[in-house]
């Protein structure tokens, strides 16, 4: 029988991304619904949008933003850091590179995608290091044992790859979206039904699918990638 859905939109670049990630992801393994990954662009969605007001272009959203980010990584136990200069990096580096890279991955294989966006956040976040470069993903693939990494890197370019994130980037558009992450629950037909802004939003997805809320499920965590 056909039953609802999710899917998850998300870019590294996005610090919430990364909790929302971590939340869905330890979940779906007890869930019977069905959740889609879906890398978008992140910068895509917030000029598309008109989203004039993100938390670092507001003084006093920026400040609470720093702290609740650690309170997030506390929770869901990702090691965390604030890289040095964060606002200058927001404003003026592109993600697009990185989402094309796991685009790629994913029309290799799913569980490839996962493991390469681990490490970029990993890498952006946890080791305060870029993520924008061909070396900074060169450099990701290796510590992740990729293999064919270089043409994982050039497939990354191809029109394909261009076109599918153009077209998650579009269809979470066309749902409302201004920011990241950003979730849609479709019903048994694939109409989109709720459209939901935030990571922090798992409890509410899951009473929307019969779904049980787990909290962080750290042990879970644990034995599927080492912290
Ligand atoms: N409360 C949300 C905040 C999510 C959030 O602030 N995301 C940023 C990107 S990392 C964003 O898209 N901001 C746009 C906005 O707040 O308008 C959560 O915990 O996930």
């Amino acid at each position: 029988m056909a039953k609802r859905s999710v899917d998850f939109f998300f870019d590294v670049i996005s610090p919430y991304s990364y909790f929302g990630f971590e939340g869905i992801t330890r979940h779906r393994h007890l869930w019977s619904t069905p959740v889609r990954l879906r890398p978008f662009y992140f910068a895509g969605v917030i000029k598309q949008s008109k989203n004039e007001s993100p938390p670092l272009a507001i003084p006093i959203k920026e400040k609470y933003m720093y702290k609740d980010l650690v309170l997030n990584a506390q929770y869901w136990g990702v090691s965390f850091r604030i890289p040095k200069d964060y606002k200058k990096m927001m404003f003026t580096s592109s993600s697009i590179e990185a989402q094309r890279l796991l685009i790629a991955a994913q029309l290799r294989d799913e569980k490839l995608m996962e493991n390469i966006a681990r490490g970029l956040w990993q890498r952006l976040y946890g080791y305060n290091k870029e993520i924008f470069s061909r070396h900074d993903m060169e450099s990701v693939l290796r510590d992740r044992h990729v293999k064919d990494a270089n043409e994982l890197i050039e497939s990354s370019q191809s029109d394909e790859v261009k076109k599918i994130l153009r077209e998650n980037t579009d269809e979470a558009l066309q749902t409302g979206c201004f920011g990241a992450p950003w979730t849609t629950v479709k019903d048994a037909s694939g109409k989109t039904t709720h459209a939901i802004f935030g990571g922090d939003r798992l409890p509410q997805i899951a009473d929307l699918l019969g779904e049980k809320f787990h909290g962080n499920l750290l042990d879970q965590a644990k034995s599927q990638w080492s912290l």
